[in-house]
């Protein structure tokens, strides 16, 4: 069996009255890449600062590779990569600098400390830059750099908060593909993100957060399962003035399985979406649009919590 690499038991967060986490009970196994999935305020940047040793837990066990991060937060820092939501890097230096300082900041021999970089340059594609300021990268440049950085203890757990955030598809897609990279190196990935489509290519298990809670938990695969179905069929409808689809939903009853009303289109669940198109066909309706997709993270979110992930 692979080691537990995190190990969390109603772990909470508290400012002052409110509770940001709520009792979450979680386990990361060493090799594993972990999705902490939710909306904006769900509470997984408050949990990912405590795991990252940086924010103590309000209530709880939290425990990583054993330690408690609260009286031994220096040993659990050390074992650590940490890439928090917003790049905090020393954007008056080079490249290259920002990787020795962090070298230095974890006394690394200085022999190891060029060796590392010359490696994660080359990791996060800026070998070419490596003697430019920060300032004039990119943004997709600056997360690998942050990446490139956090990597320079060899980490056997990286901490990624909202790793594509801001970025545009083609950077997301190139951090992808490092990320990728560092998985199959073995390297434990924690991440959160309120993505689903990163969701879905990143973890191998994620948990669903909802105001400070988990509400589930799987494989991306084992969730679509359980929760939603095969297919989704997206209308659009003719609407009357001041109308909106929740006005709609009899229309297409007994369709699907089910049926969720966004104000801009009904998501009509089955698992034979083009067999239900006919079905709409058949009762006369003339939808504007109509698509057939499979399901994803994102109709699991809807069903579980009756909101989008992404407002
Ligand atoms: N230092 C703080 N003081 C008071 N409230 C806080 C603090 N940090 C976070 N919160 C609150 O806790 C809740 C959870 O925030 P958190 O940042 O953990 O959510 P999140 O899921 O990571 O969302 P986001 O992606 O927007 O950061 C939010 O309502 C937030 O306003």
């Amino acid at each position: 069996m692979n080691d537990v690499l995190l190990s969390a038991r109603g772990l909470t967060k508290t400012f002052g009255d409110f509770t940001a986490v709520d009792g979450i009970d979680v386990q990361v196994t060493s090799g594993e890449s972990f999705g902490f999935l939710g909306p904006n305020g769900a509470g997984k940047s408050s949990t990912m600062k405590m795991v990252a040793a940086t924010s103590p837990p309000s209530g709880g066990e939290l425990r990583i590779f054993g330690l408690d991060p609260v009286t031994e937060g220096a040993a659990v820092r050390a074992r650590l990569g940490n890439c928090p939501q917003q790049d905090n890097l020393d954007e008056e230096i080079t490249v290259e600098e920002n990787l020795h300082v962090y070298g230095r900041y974890f006394g690394l021999p200085r022999k190891v400390i060029r060796e590392r970089t010359d490696e994660l340059l080359d990791f996060a594609q800026l070998t070419e830059r490596r003697g430019d300021k920060v300032e004039p990268l990119s943004g997709g440049m600056k997360r690998r750099l942050t990446i490139a950085r956090s990597l320079i203890n060899n980490p056997e757990i990286l901490l990624l908060d909202e790793p594509t955030t801001g970025l545009d598809p083609q950077a997301r897609h190139v951090l992808w593909d490092r990320l990728f990279r560092l998985k199959r190196q073995g390297v434990t990935l924690i991440i959160t993100t309120h993505y689903m489509d990163e969701a879905e290519q990143l973890c191998d298990r994620l948990v669903v957060m909802d105001h400070g809670r988990i509400v589930a938990e799987g494989s991306p695969r084992s969730l679509i399962e359980q929760h939603s179905t095969r297919e989704v069929l997206e209308l659009r409808l003719p609407l009357d003035e001041r109308a909106d689809h929740s006005d709609v939903v009899h229309l297409v009853d007994g369709v699907g399985s089910y049926v969720e009303a966004l104000p801009d289109r009904l998501l009509v669940y089955t698992d034979h979406g083009d067999g239900a198109l006919e079905a709409v066909h058949a009762r006369g309706l003339q939808p504007i649009t109509s698509i057939v997709r499979r399901s994803t993270l994102e109709d699991v979110f809807l069903r579980l919590t009756g909101r989008t992930l992404v407002d």
